[in-house]
């Protein structure tokens, strides 16, 4: 008789997910090659970052050929099983670790936002991990931390340390074809200083029904200024047109079936610009209007689990525009707001949603 073990059943399980189904419509986003940004310093793929990064902001990262990328191809499935122990953890003590008193990190509950005007709740967990605490040693953290998050640190570390490298690489890039000097985005970005960088974890129900789009992650554009992100189901979506054109009224294209899936590659991320680099660039670069709902078809029978590192300004930071040939220029802002106001602002601006 085979003996039989009790291994309790994973729900994180990215090897038994079905391909993305037929029939949905799909954006074919650009994919771009870190080993070539990286490695190659080769200047077409250079010109396409640029160019996807003032058009529709969104591209696929093929993670392939480099160790930065290797770091996050294996990390995220590690950082998902992980995130697996910390959705399974009791509610309440989960909401021990809730986010609240103004700050970023912490636990986020399904249902505790409205995703419309309807009163319509989202769906899904949040865990944001924050950077700073990833990175220093356990007696210098400033929260909290489940044990499972604790015991993970250096996974944790590893992931942030990388995310956070690739995104300055593809900021270095952007610096250079818009006139600016690097510099001015590195010392905008310094790891060790404290921001709102964090590591999401996310986890959504399975479909409900199959018509109905119940919203995970309402529509959104990222508040910092580049975001990495690693899903295994469809889920995804963003606008078909690209955020600068967006009646930003109500978060939402004012057409039906404007909103297009964006499928899971594998071996690559997914990166997306935010609201600081456009701010930064007075509007050259686009944040990509993007939200979540559950997977379509055969997919939406699984919980969805996403992982996302933010890239943000330094919480001192000033949100001016950057000067330089490549960026137009505005007036002179009336006020000095630093990072950690305006991204609370921008959060206040999406009103009923975050
Ligand atoms: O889960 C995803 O695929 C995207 C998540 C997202 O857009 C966010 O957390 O800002
Ligand atoms: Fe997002």
């Amino acid at each position: 008789m085979p003996h039989k073990e009790s291994v309790p059943s994973r729900e994180f399980t990215p090897d038994q997910y079905p391909d993305f189904p037929a029939g949905f419509p799909t954006i074919e986003l650009e994919t771009i090659s870190l080993a070539k940004l990286l490695i190659d310093r080769d200047a077409a793929e250079q010109d396409r970052v640029f160019a996807i990064c003032k058009g529709r902001g969104f591209f696929y990262l093929d993670l392939a050929g480099c160790e930065a990328g290797a770091t996050i191809a294996e990390g995220a499935d590690r950082v998902a099983a992980t995130a697996e122990d910390v959705f399974g953890l009791p509610l309440d003590e989960k909401m021990s670790y809730r986010i609240q008193g103004g700050s970023l990190f912490g636990y986020k509950f399904a249902g505790e936002t409205y995703a419309d005007k309807a009163g319509t709740k989202d769906t899904a967990e949040f865990f944001n991990i924050g950077k700073n605490d990833m990175i220093v040693p356990d007696d210098q953290m400033q929260r909290p931390w489940p044990d499972v998050i604790k015991a993970a640190k250096p996974l944790f570390r590893e992931y942030v340390v990388t995310a956070h490298d690739i995104g300055m690489s593809i900021m270095g890039i952007l610096a250079n074809k818009l006139g600016v000097d690097p510099a001015e985005f590195n010392s905008r970005h310094r790891i060790e200083e404290q921001s709102g960088d964090h590591i999401r974890l996310t986890r959504g129900p399975p479909r409900e029904v199959e018509e109905l789009p119940e919203i995970q992650t309402p529509s959104h554009t990222d508040f910092g200024t580049i975001t990495l992100l690693m899903n295994w189901l469809g889920g995804l979506q963003v606008w078909s047109e690209s955020s600068r054109k967006a009646q930003l009224l109500n978060h939402e294209p004012d057409v039906p079936g404007e909103w297009l899936w964006v499928k899971p590659k594998k071996g690559c991320a997914i990166i997306n610009l935010g609201d600081a680099a456009v701010k930064f660039t007075n509007g050259v670069l686009c944040a990509g209007r993007h939200r979540v709902i559950p997977a379509p078809g055969v997919q939406g029978k699984y919980t969805r689990y996403s992982v996302v590192y933010f890239v943000r300004p330094e919480n001192q930071c000033i949100m001016k525009q950057l000067r330089g040939p490549g960026i137009p220029d505005g007036p002179e802002e009336e006020q000095d707001i630093n990072a950690q106001v305006w991204i609370k602002k921008q959060a206040a601006g999406l009103g009923i949603q975050f």
